[in-house]
């Protein structure tokens, strides 16, 4: 095959991939051979060979055949020599004498939150994986790496896991990880002893920043523009950011527009809230830790799995439930059993019994899609009302207990056929057009919160 017809391919895949996916993902190919029918492909890192097979391998092959190459399969390698993908660190810039890291101007980064002590699920599979592929060093292939999530979803364990994992590999390395309030206090304390130059150089000569909470800066008009430069300067430099928030790039109101495209410019991933098994494996690797400081504790069957099932805000909320079951059950000198647990965490269990209703299901979305409730709930059946009553039959069914006749009942008395063929068809809708997953993960968020 021809550099040439590689190149139509390109084009043909960057119309059907958009222009995000192309530059993270088909860009940094490298066509390499094709023969018996196999085209092989030069990538960056394993992780990124594997990627690229499952989610466009198959495109890639199409285009490859409608090209007219007789191509069976699409096959990705990493090459001995580095591939030559965006521009590596370029000359540094002259600095003052800042080389020690203990001159970096980061917060402490926490022993706990490495990778082993992180545990992989579902929810949290592709911001894992993103952080891995970053924490591997070489080439800077996603930068920024965006990670965003509900609150206590781990953000913070995975950017330290990241500046672990890249220290380990290349001691020296200088890596800054800090909130996007303490970059704030730094910047205004650097106006007011009128040492910006200081502070610009120290920032600009970072190997790898990382700024954690950066929905923070918000509204803040000056820290934005400086945050912006140090972006701009450390981006261009081939340094890589690493930036965590608890919303996407496009949902922080407050923060310029040219902000936001360079924040997307990446990879944007979202840890997505825990589900029953990931909060499982979570309780059953922190009781292995635990068991150390609290020797003589004994745990009843099926603890663990009610405290999965009860506790489902956050997994700072689980840890600090369980540090406390088990402190008590120690001090007192008993075996933590489900009835202990129900005692001693009664608060805890209260807050997240709180039960979404059907009523807030119906406010939320139909503000969210602006339209009247009554609409929402009324006979109407135009799309711009039928769409969003669907969307919250679904939510009714999917996030409450209510029966279909009872969810019927709530919406102007309709049958639970109605309600059924709603729910069938939003769930079809997901799977076809990201506009609907996306409503329908912002309200899940918004009414969980
Ligand atoms: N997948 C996981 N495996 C193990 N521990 C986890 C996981 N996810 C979260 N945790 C633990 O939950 C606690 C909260 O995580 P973390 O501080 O990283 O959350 P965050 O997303 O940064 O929250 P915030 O929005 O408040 O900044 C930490 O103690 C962390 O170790």
């Amino acid at each position: 095959m021809t550099e040439e017809t590689w190149g139509n391919i390109r084009n043909e895949l960057l119309k059907s991939v958009g222009k995000n996916n192309y530059s993270n993902w088909i860009e940094p190919l490298e066509f390499f051979e094709l023969e018996d029918g196999v085209a092989t492909f030069l990538v960056p890192t394993q992780f990124m060979g594997n990627w690229v097979s499952r989610n466009f391998g198959e495109q890639i092959l199409r285009e490859l055949s409608n090209a007219g190459e007789s191509v069976s399969r699409v096959a990705f390698s990493v090459p001995q020599r580095p591939l030559a993908t965006k521009p590596k660190a370029v000359t540094k810039p002259a600095l003052p004498e800042v080389n020690d890291s203990r001159d970096l101007p980061g917060a402490p980064l926490d022993a706990r939150f490495t990778f082993d002590s992180f545990v992989v699920g579902k929810p949290n599979e592709l911001a894992h994986a993103a952080a891995r592929r970053v924490a591997e060093g070489g080439p800077v292939t996603f930068n920024p790496l965006f990670l965003y999530g509900g609150v206590g979803l781990g953000k913070t364990h995975l950017m330290h896991s990241i500046a672990w994992e890249l220290q380990r590999r290349e001691k020296g390395l200088r890596i800054v990880y800090l909130s996007a309030e303490q970059f704030m206090y730094r910047f205004v304390q650097a106006l007011r002893d009128k040492d910006m130059i200081a502070f610009k150089q120290l920032f600009r000569s970072v190997d790898v920043l990382m700024i954690d909470d950066v929905q923070f800066i918000a509204g803040k008009d000056a820290t934005q523009e400086e945050f912006f430069h140090t972006f701009n300067a450390l981006v261009d430099q081939g340094k890589q950011i690493i930036v965590s928030s608890d919303r996407a790039p496009t949902e922080i109101t407050g923060i310029e527009d040219r902000i936001v495209s360079r924040l997307q410019s990446g990879l944007v991933v979202d840890l997505h809230p825990t589900n029953y098994e990931l909060r499982l494996g979570i309780l059953q690797q922190k009781v292995e830790k635990y068991s150390e400081q609290f020797p003589n504790l004994e745990i009843a069957d099926g603890v663990l799995e009610f405290l999965a099932h009860r506790i489902s805000t956050n997994v700072r909320v689980l840890e600090g439930a369980m540090m406390r079951l088990f402190a008590f059950g120690s001090l007192v000198g008993r075996e933590v059993t489900l009835e202990l647990a129900q005692d001693c965490l009664s608060d805890i269990l209260r807050h997240s019994d709180r039960k979404i209703t059907v009523e807030e299901i119906q406010r939320k979305v139909s503000d969210h899609y602006n339209i009247r409730l009554s609409d929402l709930i009324g006979p109407k059946r135009v799309r711009t009302f039928a769409r969003p009553r669907q969307v919250a039959m679904y939510l009714a069914k999917t996030m409450t207990s209510r029966s279909l006749p009872e969810i019927g009942r709530r919406f102007g008395g309709r049958d639970h056929t109605t309600i059924m063929h709603g729910v069938r068809k939003i769930e079809e809708l997901k799977q076809q057009d990201s506009q609907i997953a996306d409503d329908l993960e912002l309200l899940r968020r918004s009414l969980e919160a």
